[in-house]
């Protein structure tokens, strides 16, 4: 006789690499680390992003053990690594960690940096190290000091250091943020596509969304000590759960509006305010990319759509040309300041009159 066992989605996805569970840390009676819970697979990064003093930080020395938990449990594998009674020393968690200040040791070689962590035979560590230098394209400085090399050389050689040893979970801490802006893209790709290959759980801290969303295959948003919304960053760019995190990612437009039967009117037509009771003051919340701008027609803009709404008229106040983009404030005849962007070159003169319209699936409405 078969029985058939009914399995959920959770059932089917495999044990997690890095589980914390509940996790809290207070300084002088301040939860600065609240409940925090996360899964992190095998080959997956996990990015905790937040503001300065969210507890990202403190949350990575807890994983990492040189910090603990006032409450909460850590598993590696399903195992629990500690509690607030049972603790596995920082030194057997199999943890690779990777730092801003990183710190090689300067007195030893590319190699013996690189094997410093490395166990087995003079041959089978050579062979990691040789391995490891070439796939981060500096076998030819395997014999340099660290003083030799430059800043984004080193930092690939810590990273070679971090993962020699085959760490189940790699804790990285603002990794690029000593780096200049043309080398970082090239080291963050470099890296990401290594802890792939290796395996590793990663979990990264940045406070900035765009490395986040680059090296991310979910971002868990902290804010004041707890994660307030996690998923994939597409998800969490485009699925916001309230103003602060629509404006973590990018500079925001805010109307005001009060609900009335489900709608909050504006200058701009209609939004839907679903499930808010009449009299709730709400925000309508929009990005300055999905502004749709229009050429004022003898006194008149385009027709209002469903999908785009009723276009509002206003005058530039001000443009500038970002390099990738253009940057225009408008002042509307409606009182408010609203800004667009529009990608390459678009610098109108100011006090030009256009319209502009903000399309509904790219508007947040929250209750303010
Ligand atoms: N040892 C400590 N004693 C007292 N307060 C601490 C200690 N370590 C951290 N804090 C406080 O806990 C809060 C969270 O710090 P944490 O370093 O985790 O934040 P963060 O999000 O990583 O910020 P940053 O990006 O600036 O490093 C901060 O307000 C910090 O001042």
């Amino acid at each position: 006789m078969t029985t058939l066992h009914a399995s959920s989605a959770a059932d089917l996805l495999p044990e997690p690499r890095l589980e914390i569970r509940n996790l809290r840390r207070f300084f002088d009676g301040r939860p600065v680390v609240d409940d925090v819970s996360l899964k992190v697979q095998k080959g997956q990064v996990t990015c905790l992003l937040g503001p300065s003093g969210c507890g990202k930080s403190t949350t990575l020395r807890m994983i990492a053990g040189v910090e603990m938990q006032d409450s909460g449990q850590i598993y590696v594998d399903g195992k629990l690594i500690c509690d607030t009674v049972f603790r596995v020393p920082p030194e057997r968690r199999e943890i690779g960690l990777m730092f801003q200040d990183f710190a090689l040791f300067p007195h030893l070689s590319v190699a013996d940096n690189v094997a410093f962590g490395l166990k087995g035979s003079r041959a089978e560590k050579r062979a990691r190290v040789e391995e490891l230098l070439t796939r981060v394209s500096l076998a030819r400085h395997i014999d340099s000091f660290p003083h030799e090399l430059s800043g984004g050389e080193q930092q690939r050689v810590a990273l070679a250091r971090a993962i020699a040893p085959r760490p189940k979970i790699m804790l990285m801490d603002e990794p690029f943020s000593g780096l200049d802006n043309r080398l970082r893209d090239g080291i963050r790709d470099e890296t990401l596509s290594l802890l792939k290959e290796e395996e590793a759980a990663v979990v990264l801290v940045t406070h900035e969304p765009e490395e986040a969303m680059r090296m991310g295959d979910e971002i868990a948003l902290m804010r004041g000590g707890k994660i307030v919304q996690q998923g994939a960053p597409y998800n969490v760019y485009t699925r916001p759960i309230d103003k602060a995190a629509v404006a973590f990612f990018s500079d925001v437009n805010i109307l005001h509006a009060t609900v009335n039967g489900a709608l909050a009117q504006t200058p701009f037509g209609d939004f839907f305010a679903p499930g808010l009771e009449d009299g709730t003051e709400v925000e309508i919340v929009f990005r300055p990319q999905h502004i749709r701008i229009d050429f004022d027609r003898a006194g008149r803009g385009p027709e209002p759509t469903a999908k785009d709404g009723v276009a509002a008229r206003g005058r530039v106040k001000r443009a500038r040309f970002l390099g990738n983009e253009s940057l225009v404030e408008f002042q509307m005849d409606f009182g408010t300041v609203l800004k667009a962007t529009v990608p390459n070159v678009f610098l109108p003169a100011e006090g030009r009159a256009m319209w502009l319209t903000v399309p509904r699936n790219r508007c947040f409405v929250f209750p303010r």
